[in-house]
């Protein structure tokens, strides 16, 4: 009886995207980050990563749901590959994987999905070799590979402070309706973060007290009021057609909010129906517009084999 060839194992992790539901930004500090103050939430947009062994590291993207992947690198300084490559010296081995991200969060939006690629690749790679790295280390890997990382783990809801990267579950057992409207083309972060210094921010910004108090009443009204986000104002003035977008939402009876550094905006409303009414709103104005929900979970492995 001859042996059927065996497919290589292969281990794939999905990773949510996030919104800030409160983004306080403090003063540039002198290692070139701002303290942050954040109410993060992983919202049910996902980027799902497989890893196989391979002789070298490599990447490949696959579009998910229309999302345009032209500007994501498939070389090294894919965050991917930087997370695997992290992942190893950390264990002092010299494996090499091959990465497929395929990937429905949109890119450069402000929806952290570099960052869901990292921290999906960093537990796929820990689950295909047998690890064992401890949640602590991973933590670490993940806030050494960018701010945005550690929470793509952790998922749910959580609290952000130093430069995002210390992250504190938070109760939020509601189900909250979002309008996901992505813009053409991205917009760079620490573009985002400048003109936010350019135009004098980090003097005054409140905490996320409001955000967190809101959570507990489960009313979609009473979160909208309280939503915040401090880099708005630098990203409309880098990107002014996004008031369109902005007053498209509020027409259609959403509370907006800008989705990180942008540009994508968020309509959050009341409940599914509205959720769906508010996105055929916009899909008749020929914008794009996709429904989430949020809180979901943080990087977690669907296949393993
Ligand atoms: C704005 C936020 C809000 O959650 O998300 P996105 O909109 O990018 O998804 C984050 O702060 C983005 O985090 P992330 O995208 O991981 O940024 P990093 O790779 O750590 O940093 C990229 C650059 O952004 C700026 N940066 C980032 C974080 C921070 N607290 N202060 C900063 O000034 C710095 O210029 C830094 O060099
Ligand atoms: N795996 C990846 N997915 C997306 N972007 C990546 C990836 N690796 C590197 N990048 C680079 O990171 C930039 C920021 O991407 P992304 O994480 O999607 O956005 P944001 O920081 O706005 O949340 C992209 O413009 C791209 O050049």
């Amino acid at each position: 009886m001859s042996a059927v060839p065996q497919p290589a194992p292969a281990v794939t992790v999905r990773a949510p995207a996030k919104v800030n539901l409160h983004l306080g930004v403090g003063p540039l500090r002198a290692d070139g980050f701002h303290p942050l103050d954040t109410v993060y939430q992983a919202v049910s947009l996902y980027d799902d990563v497989t890893v196989t062994d391979a002789r070298a590291w490599s990447v490949g993207v696959t579009p998910v749901g229309g999302v345009d992947v032209n500007d994501v690198p498939l070389d090294d300084t894919n965050i991917a590959v930087r997370a695997g490559r992290a992942l190893v010296a950390h264990h002092g081995t010299d494996r090499c994987a091959r990465i497929e991200v395929a990937k429905g969060i949109p890119v450069a939006g402000g929806m952290a999905g570099g960052s869901a690629d990292a921290a999906a690749t960093l537990v796929a790679l820990d689950r295909l070799w047998d690890l064992g790295t401890s949640d602590d280390d991973l933590l670490a890997l993940a806030a050494g590979l960018g701010s945005d990382v550690p929470f793509a783990l952790l998922g749910g809801t959580a609290h952000g402070t130093g430069r995002g990267e210390v992250v504190e579950p938070v109760d939020d057992d509601g189900t909250w309706w979002w309008v996901v409207v992505p813009d053409d083309g991205g917009l760079s972060t620490p573009a985002v973060y400048a003109a936010f210094d350019d135009l004098g921010g980090g003097g005054g910004s409140i905490g996320a007290g409001a955000v967190r108090a809101a959570l507990g009443t489960h009313d979609a009204g009473e979160l909208g009021a309280a939503l915040r986000n401090d880099l708005e104002e630098a990203a409309l003035h880098l990107r002014p057609g996004l008031v369109a977008t902005r007053d498209a939402l509020r027409g259609a009876g959403a509370v907006t909010l800008l989705s990180g550094s942008g540009p994508t905006y968020l309509g959050l409303a009341r409940d599914h129906e509205a959720a769906h009414r508010v996105r055929q709103a916009l899909l008749d104005q020929g914008l794009t517009a996709v429904v989430a929900t949020g809180p979901v979970a943080g990087a977690h492995v669907v296949t393993h084999g």
